[in-house]
């Protein structure tokens, strides 16, 4: 069994594939290194062979990580690395390695389900929007605070906003002007959100009128689908980048 590891800033994303047939035989989201083993440990049957990852994290941090695998379950872990080209996109960054690896791998992973040009929207604790032309060339991005990072700055610096989770969900059942606090910070939030992507769909079309494909990713990507409903929602687009990066032969 294979251990595939995408670790952003807040989460851990995890799934667990069969060897032989890429089967997904468990999968989840946790918070903490610790999480995780404890996670993986609980499965039963569990034989792991190898390990990829990537991880946006402080190096000092993903090898604490790649430690505890190791000594938890002795895998050879694979860490997804920066390169200028792989599988026909060419890294757009005037310093390659300082793209963020899962903005490339989910890039990756959008130019091989759908050959030719690309929007890749990414929500997660930042979003990021990356184009791919139809030659594979990567003409660059945008990188703007996602959901968590706006609602926890009105949170953080501000005496007066203070709202509970339930209050957060119930507010984004609709998109109306907010009638509460938690109504008009999570409705607002959301309502940038997708100002962000209908700015890139514009620029898009500026480029390559309709003929791209939108790929979007990222734990809070669901909150803006209904914007783009032509857009394919790919929740592990950064895994299947993963696979082409740190091929296990
Ligand atoms: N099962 C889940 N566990 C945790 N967060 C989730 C889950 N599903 C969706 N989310 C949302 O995903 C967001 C984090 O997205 P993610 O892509 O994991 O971020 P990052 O890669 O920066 O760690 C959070 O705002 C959270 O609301
Ligand atoms: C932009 C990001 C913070 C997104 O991280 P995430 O929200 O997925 O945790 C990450 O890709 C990153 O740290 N990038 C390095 C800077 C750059 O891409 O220019
Ligand atoms: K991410």
């Amino acid at each position: 069994m294979i251990l595939e590891l995408d670790c952003g800033n807040s989460f851990i994303k995890w799934r667990v594939l069969e060897s032989q047939c890429s089967t997904i035989r468990a999968e989840g989201v946790v918070g903490s290194d610790i999480a995780l083993i404890d996670s993986l440990i609980a499965l039963p049957g569990l034989l792991l062979t190898r390990c990829r990852l990537v991880s946006v994290r402080a190096l000092e941090e993903t090898d604490k990580l790649v430690d505890a695998l190791v000594a938890a379950f002795g895998v050879v872990v694979s860490c997804a690395v920066s390169a200028r080209e792989v599988a026909g996109v060419r890294n757009g960054y005037e310093d390659f390695e300082r793209l963020g690896l899962d903005r490339w791998l989910a890039m990756l992973g959008g130019y091989k389900l759908a050959p030719g040009a690309c929007l890749v929207l990414d929500f997660g604790t930042a979003a990021t929007a990356d184009f791919v032309a139809a030659d594979g060339e990567h003409l660059g991005g945008f990188i703007c605070p996602g959901m968590p990072l706006m609602r926890n700055q009105l949170r953080t610096h501000t005496r007066k906003i203070r709202y509970d989770d339930v209050a957060a969900e119930r507010a984004l059942e609709r998109l109306s002007p907010g009638h509460t606090t938690a109504e008009a910070v999570e409705r607002g939030c959301m309502l940038m959100l997708r100002g962000f992507v209908l700015t890139q769909l514009e620029l898009a079309r500026s480029y390559w009128g309709d003929d791209f494909t939108i790929f979007l990713t990222g734990g809070d990507a669901e909150l803006v689908a209904d914007a783009v409903p032509h857009a394919r929602l790919v929740p592990d687009l950064v895994f299947v980048g993963l696979a082409m990066a740190c091929p296990l032969s």
